[in-house]
């Protein structure tokens, strides 16, 4: 359970006394989520999120993602709406910790999502592309190509007791990533974390995007890339051809990709998926005392590289040719 920081009731009631929002009705810690401590906020005019944001958020970046969901929100995307204190203010400080509410969304994330849950996420990832483009904040990628040496300096002596030979496989994709990582694709607002746990359905339809505290500036199609690791393969490293079919199609419908685009997206797939180890990796091996967290697997994505490695243009990842 992803609680850092533990709230008292007499800390809560201070911090709420600055917003309109009704009396609190119910107050608890959410179960999931690695990165920030949640908590599910009940009033007597609706629900809410309370969030305090910890570790891996950079407080100066807090300004972007706030902006962020306010401009996608109003540009009609189902995502968080942050809720202003009376003060005008979408900041506080709660516990020592910045801290944020925003609105509640209804419904579920899919386990296991089928072909038509993913081409409704790539329907909605060109419409989140789309509606950030005249967002004017920017916010460089800082998990890209060049973080993942001084991440993977954190883990290296350690990696080969998490799983053998994983430190050398890793050294090589670096080697080829930093030598080819593509520059000058078509970029703009990128959600850069769009994992089946940030999407919410309600049936089968699509309702809302959640967890923009990864959101940057970068290549459209790196999200694409994002989405067709998180979605598209079993933890044993299987490859759904047909749901990544279904993802780019969805994509497609909304956003054409251009031709640089389409030659990328098996460089951009590993480098992906190398992201994701590397982070999990870190986390995997220093979990802080004490916290109610229970780390993502690094070998999930290690195995995917595998398919990575060997994927040889955008057919492989289900792109008509
Ligand atoms: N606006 C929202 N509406 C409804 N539920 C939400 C909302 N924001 C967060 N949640 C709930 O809280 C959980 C954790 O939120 P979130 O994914 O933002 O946390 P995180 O710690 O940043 O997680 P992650 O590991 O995905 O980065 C979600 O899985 C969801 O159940
Ligand atoms: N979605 C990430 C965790 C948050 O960055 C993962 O599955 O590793």
């Amino acid at each position: 359970m992803a609680v850092y920081t533990e709230v008292s009731d007499a800390a809560l009631a201070d911090f709420l006394s600055a917003y309109a929002i009704g009396s609190l009705l119910s107050f608890k810690g959410i179960a999931e989520g690695v990165e920030n401590s949640n908590f599910f906020l009940h009033t007597t005019q609706g629900s809410y999120i309370l969030t305090l944001y910890e570790k891996r958020v950079r407080e100066q970046d807090l300004p972007f993602f706030i902006g962020l969901m306010e401009h996608l929100s109003a540009r009609g995307l189902a995502c968080p709406q942050p809720v202003r204190d009376r003060a005008g203010q979408a900041l506080g400080q709660l516990c020592g910790r910045p801290a944020a509410i925003v609105s509640f969304l209804e419904g579920v994330s899919v386990k296991t999502p089928g072909v038509e849950h993913c081409r409704a996420l790539g329907r909605a990832l060109a419409e989140l592309h789309a509606a950030g483009r005249d967002f004017p904040m920017v916010r460089e990628n800082n998990l890209s190509v060049s973080a993942w040496r001084p991440l993977f300096a954190q883990a290296e002596d350690q990696a080969d007791s998490v799983e053998p030979g994983l430190a050398a496989r890793t050294r090589s994709d670096l080697a080829v990533l930093e030598a080819h990582w593509p520059r000058n694709l078509p970029s703009g607002v990128i959600h850069a974390d769009l994992f089946t746990d940030n999407v919410f359905f309600i049936g089968d339809a699509l309702s809302g995007l959640i967890d923009f505290y990864f959101a940057c500036t970068d290549a459209f199609a790196y999200d694409l890339a994002v989405c067709l690791n998180a979605w598209c393969f079993e933890a044993d490293g299987t490859f759904h051809r047909d749901m990544a079919a279904g993802l780019i199609a969805g994509y497609e419908a909304v956003r054409p990709l251009e031709s640089a685009e389409v030659a990328a997206l098996p460089i951009l797939c590993r480098g992906a998926a190398l992201r994701f180890m590397l982070t999990r990796l870190v986390d995997w091996l220093n979990v802080p005392p004490g916290a109610l967290v229970k780390p993502k697997d690094p070998r999930e994505f290690d195995r995917r590289l595998t398919f990575h490695r060997q994927a040889r243009d955008a057919w492989d990842y289900g792109r008509p040719r």
